[in-house]
């Protein structure tokens, strides 16, 4: 997969030279609907031998109507984890397009010249409520009039699950309740957070339950707080280790603790400060407790263990 990054005004020489089916989107997620959108427009490519393209941004475009700020703003994919989902989709160029000042007050008819026609889209493919520019100006329905017949018009409907649209949002507000296999299965895959194992207190290996402080990366979304059945693999390596996570404040041992993600590997013992891991999270087994003292929560823990192992032995 080629990934070309596009800043306006972009060179015109950094687009390959034939024709494509291009999908657009943000796709944070990359979730089963807009699997949807690139899998149709995979079968398009397929069918007319050319190559498949998809258009994305380094930015969520909305972020600039709303009040969150570009460094708060928290996804469910970072570019590298949406990089290496394309990749296995098949896409054979990915656009990363900087959405900047430039983008933001792009008139429609200019966007679509630029970022379509221009890059050689015979075929244009995108969910139903996809937007190119003002909600009122941009949408699927008036995209004939931008493309004046110089491409095709693929338009993907929204795939449902229980009734309700497969969305980033929804997705969004079943991790931050602990809601895993909902978030899950409208994924179409296990939930994953990238971070580094930095120090703790020590008090994990004193409990009998040593735990890898994972440092989340910056911008990417942490489940709600709770105790989950997790799996992790350390950068480089290719085994997956089963485990249990928690993500909270750890009141047990005091009010004003800060939020951390931590992590018990089972059949693990090693030291790995300093190194980065990938956690995918499986199942949510119970809130955050403050417990009396320390032999309920290690009662607690061995609890949570068996239920962990049970649950991951099923998978
Ligand atoms: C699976 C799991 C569940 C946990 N559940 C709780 C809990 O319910 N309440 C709590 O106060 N701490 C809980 N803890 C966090 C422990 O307090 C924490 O791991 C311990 O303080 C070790 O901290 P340290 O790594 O900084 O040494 C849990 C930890 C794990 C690994
Ligand atoms: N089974 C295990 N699960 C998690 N971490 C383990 C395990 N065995 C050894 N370790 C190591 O022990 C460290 C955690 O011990 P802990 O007492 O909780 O210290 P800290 O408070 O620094 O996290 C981890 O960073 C990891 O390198």
């Amino acid at each position: 997969m080629r990934i070309i990054r596009l800043t306006e005004p972009y060179d015109q020489t950094q687009i390959p030279n034939s024709d494509v089916v291009l999908a657009m989107g943000f796709f944070d997620g990359v979730h089963r609907g807009h699997q949807r959108v690139i899998n149709v427009a995979r079968k398009k490519a397929h069918n007319t031998h050319l190559p498949l393209a998809v258009l994305t941004f380094d930015i969520y475009p909305k972020i600039f109507f709303t009040d969150v700020t570009k460094d708060s703003m928290c996804y469910l994919t970072l570019n590298q984890e949406k990089i290496e989902r394309m990749e296995a989709l098949g896409v054979d160029i990915l656009y990363i397009v900087t959405f900047d000042e430039n983008l933001v007050y792009m008139p429609p008819q200019e966007f679509i010249d630029k970022y379509a026609v221009a890059l050689r889209a015979r075929y244009l493919v995108a969910g139903a409520d996809f937007t190119y520019g003002p909600p009122a100006i941009a949408t699927m329905p008036l995209l004939p009039e931008y493309a004046q017949g110089r491409f095709n018009i693929m338009c993907v409907n929204h795939l449902c699950d229980g009734g309700q649209k497969v969305s980033s949002t929804r997705i969004r507000q079943a991790l931050a309740t602990g809601q895993m296999t909902e978030a899950n299965r409208l994924l179409g895959y296990h939930y994953q957070v990238h971070g580094k194992v930095v120090h703790g207190f020590q008090r994990g290996r004193e409990l009998g339950f040593p735990t890898l402080n994972v440092l989340p990366w910056a911008q990417e979304r942490i489940p709600g707080d709770g105790v989950y059945a997790v799996r992790v693999c350390l950068d480089g390596e290719s085994t997956w280790y089963q485990g249990m996570a928690s993500i909270g404040n750890n009141e047990t041992f005091g009010n004003d603790l800060a939020r951390t993600v931590e992590i018990n590997l089972f059949n693990f013992n090693r030291q790995v400060y300093g190194r980065q891991v990938t956690v995918e999270w499986m199942y949510y087994l119970r809130p955050m407790i403050k417990f009396d003292g320390i032999d309920e929560l290690i009662c607690q823990l061995q609890a949570d263990r068996a239920r962990s192992r049970k649950l991951l032995a099923s998978l």
